[in-house]
């Protein structure tokens, strides 16, 4: 029951550690379940040295302090957290169908109907997360994984920039996705997540960021963003999901569609997929 589990004082030795499952700039994710329930949950294991060296403890402990009030079906939830003399621990919620940017990668885009499905559940994550004042402000293909029914979960991996990797053709990879309010370093406000969701869904269906520069080149792209012209590819993108992208890609935050107004938009309604838990006898395996 969640007031036992809040009290409980977890400790390292009430896990059976399991395989890595990824990395970060500050520490590793593992596989991980605990001895006496025998539940699986993903283990964030961080350097409390790095974290203090990097100065990000106090947007750490704000991260923590967020994460642990959030509970929703496409937020990726924490259970609780703990620490000893060298490292923090997080308790995470196990998505089992992995990091979503690396099955983008391999299918390059997505269909109509996977790609509405996606926004979908974002735009659902992200109301929550308004409706508590939090703004997320780092949306990106990295940050989300995929439960076990194939469905969004919204990771914060906020405190933990992942070390220039092959994940993103640019070097530092939130720069496809920064909003103008931060590229001119001005106040933002929630609308910032629409624009990254704006983002988001014209990479699912192109397969690459409206602004994106190749080779990288962070000026440029910081030139295309405060400008807000980009190409829609037809071949790729139809009419009413580049009407929507539009309406995200606003460069001023309150021209931007309103993520209430979004959730029941035609396009996103007729095209997103039930991911429910229940799955009728010869349903095929995907949802085409
Ligand atoms: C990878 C992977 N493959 N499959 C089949 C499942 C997963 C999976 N990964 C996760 C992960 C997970 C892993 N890495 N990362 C990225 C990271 C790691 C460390 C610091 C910062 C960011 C998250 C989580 Cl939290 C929670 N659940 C996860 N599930």
């Amino acid at each position: 029951p969640e007031a036992e589990r809040r009290k409980r004082k977890w400790t390292i030795d009430d896990f059976d550690i399991g395989r890595p499952l990824g990395r970060g700039a500050f520490g590793r994710v593992y596989l991980a379940r605990t001895k006496k329930e025998e539940f699986i949950v993903a283990l964030k294991v961080l350097f409390k040295n790095q974290l203090m060296d990097s100065g990000l403890e106090q947007n750490f402990r704000r991260e923590i302090e967020i994460n642990a009030r959030l509970e929703h079906p496409n937020i990726l939830r924490m259970y609780g957290y703990f620490w000893d003399d060298a490292r923090i621990y997080l308790i995470l919620e196990y998505a089992p169908n992995g990091e979503l940017f690396k099955i983008l990668r391999a299918r390059h885009h997505f269909n109509e109907r996977e790609s509405a499905s996606y926004v979908a559940e974002l735009v659902e994550a992200l109301i929550y997360c308004h409706s508590k004042n939090i703004i997320h402000r780092d949306i990106k293909p990295e940050n989300l994984l995929l439960g076990g029914y194939g469905e969004l979960k919204l990771a914060d991996f906020g405190w933990s920039v992942h070390a220039p990797s092959s994940k993103r053709r640019t070097v530092c990879g939130t720069t496809d996705y920064l909003a103008p309010e931060l590229v001119n370093k001005r106040s933002y406000d929630a609308t910032i997540d629409i624009w990254c969701t704006g983002i988001l869904l014209y990479e699912f269906l192109y397969g690459a960021p409206p602004f994106e520069t190749n080779p990288p080149n962070q000026e440029e792209t910081h030139r295309r963003i405060m400008r807000g012209t980009f190409d829609i590819d037809p071949r790729y993108i139809s009419p009413e999901p580049a009407r929507l992208i539009r309406a995200m890609l606003q460069t001023r935050g309150s021209d931007r569609i309103p993520l209430e107004q979004l959730r029941v938009e035609p396009w996103i309604v007729q095209n997103r997929m039930m991911k429910t838990e229940i799955r009728l006898p010869g349903d095929s395996d995907n949802d085409d």
